[in-house]
C-alpha cells in the first residue's frame, strides 16, 4: 500500500532523509519513530507528496507521488504536527472547507461533514468556532478535516502530542477502528507506551536513515522472552537441568530461576514438559514481552554502537 525506495531528502547543507526504503502493507499501522531531528517530518512529507526528495520514489495505492500527486491526494490524510485551523470558522465551515478542498461533491458534503464529525466526536460542537476549542477537541477536528475524503492512507505527525490520558486514548481507539475499516496509518510519536497499543509495525528512523523495520505481530513469535520460574519447594536439580537447556542470562535464587528464552508458544511449551518430565515441581512460568520502549532502545543502541 505504502512504498518508499531509495527515498534521499536534503535541507540546504543537511541530509534528512538517506537512501530510505521500506513497505507498508494495507490496513496495517506503522509506529514511526526516532530520535528528534532523525527525519520524521521530513519522510512523513515527503510521503504525502508534500516535499520532492532529491531522489527516489513513493508509492500509495499504486500511484506514484511524484509523478501523479493531485491522484495521490486523492488516497492520502495528513496530520502535520504543527497543524493550524481557521480559529474563526465553525466547526461545521471548517469541515466544509476541508471537504470542498478535497473536490467532494456539494449533494454530499452536508451528510459527509455530520458522518465524521460524529466519527470523531464533535458532532455538538459543529456550530461552534474552532478557536474555541479545547486542544483535545481542536485536534478531533484537524483528523476530521484530514480524512473527511475518505483516504486509504492516514498519515500523523505527533497526533497525541498535548493531549489528556483520556484524549490520547480515546485517539487509539479512533486508529484501531480506522484501521478496521481498512485504512493504512503511519504514526510518528515519541509516546512509545501507546503506540504499542494498537500499532502493527514499528518503523525507526536515525540520522536520517532506516536502522529497524520491525511487524511487531510476527516478532513477538520468535522473540526473546524473559521468563521467571518458580518451584513449590527448593530443588537441587534445578541448577543441573536448566543448565542443559538453550537459554541465555540464567540466574537462580533458591527456588526461583530468571532467564531468557527464545521460541514460540509451542517451544515454551516443550520446556515447560522437560521441566516437569525432569521432577521439578514447577508452580509459576511467568513470560515478559520486551516492550517496544525496550525494542526501540535497542535499535537505537545497537546502530550507535555500531557506528561509535
Ligand atoms: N527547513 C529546514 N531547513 C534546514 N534543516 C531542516 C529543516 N527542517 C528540518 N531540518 C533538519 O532536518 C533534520 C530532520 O528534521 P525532521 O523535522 O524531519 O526530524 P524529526 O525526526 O521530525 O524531529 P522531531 O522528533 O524533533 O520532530 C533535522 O536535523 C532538522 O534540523
Amino acid at each position: 500500500m505504502i512504498r518508499a525506495s531509495e527515498l534521499v531528502y536534503e535541507y540546504p547543507g543537511k541530509r534528512a532523509l538517506d537512501a530510505v526504503s521500506f513497505t507498508l502493507a494495507a490496513a496495517s499501522i506503522t509506529a514511526l519513530v526516532g530520535p528528534n531531528g532523525a527525519g520524521k517530518t521530513t519522510l512523513l512529507r515527503c510521503l504525502a507528496g508534500l516535499d520532492e526528495p532529491y531522489s527516489g520514489t513513493v508509492e500509495i495505492a499504486g500511484i506514484d507521488v511524484l509523478k501523479h500527486p493531485r491522484d495521490a491526494h486523492r488516497h492520502i490524510g495528513y496530520l502535520p504536527d504543527d497543524f493550524g485551523l481557521y480559529a474563526e470558522l465553525s466547526v461545521r465551515r471548517c469541515l466544509l472547507y476541508a471537504g470542498r478542498a478535497r473536490g467532494l461533491a456539494d449533494a454530499t458534503l452536508d451528510a459527509r461533514v455530520d458522518e465524521v464529525a460524529a466519527q470523531l466526536e464533535i458532532g455538538d460542537k459543529l456550530a461552534d468556532k474552532a478557536g474555541s476549542l479545547s486542544r483535545g477537541q481542536r485536534q478531533r477536528l484537524a483528523i476530521a478535516q484530514s480524512i473527511i475524503h475518505r483516504p486509504s492512507v492516514l498519515l500523523l505527525d505527533e497526533p497525541a502530542s498535548g493531549l489528556d490520558p483520556e484524549s490520547r486514548a480515546a485517539l487509539s481507539g479512533l486508529m484501531r477502528k480506522l484501521r478496521g475499516e481498512g485504512m493504512t496509518l503511519v504514526v510518528s510519536s515519541h509516546i512509545l507506551a501507546e503506540l504499542e497499543e494498537y500499532c502493527t509495525g514499528m518503523l525507526v528512523l536515525q540520522q536520517a536513515r532506516i536502522v529497524e523495520h520491525r511487524l511487531i505481530e510476527q516478532a513477538d513469535a520468535a522473540a526473546v522472552r524473559q521468563v521467571r520460574l518458580r518451584l513449590a519447594q527448593h530443588s537441587e536439580a534445578l541448577a543441573d537441568v536448566l543448565g542443559g537447556l538453550p537459554l541465555s542470562e540464567l540466574q537462580i535464587d533458591g527456588s526461583v530461576a530468571n532467564f531468557d528464552y527464545a521460541g514460540d508458544d509451542a517451544a515454551l511449551a516443550g520446556l515447560l514438559a522437560t521441566l516437569v518430565n525432569a521432577g521439578l515441581p514447577v508452580c509459576e512460568l511467568q513470560i515478559e514481552h520486551a516492550s517496544l520502549q525496550d525494542q526501540y532502545l535497542l535499535a537505537v543502541d545497537v546502530n550507535r554502537g555500531g557506528r561509535a
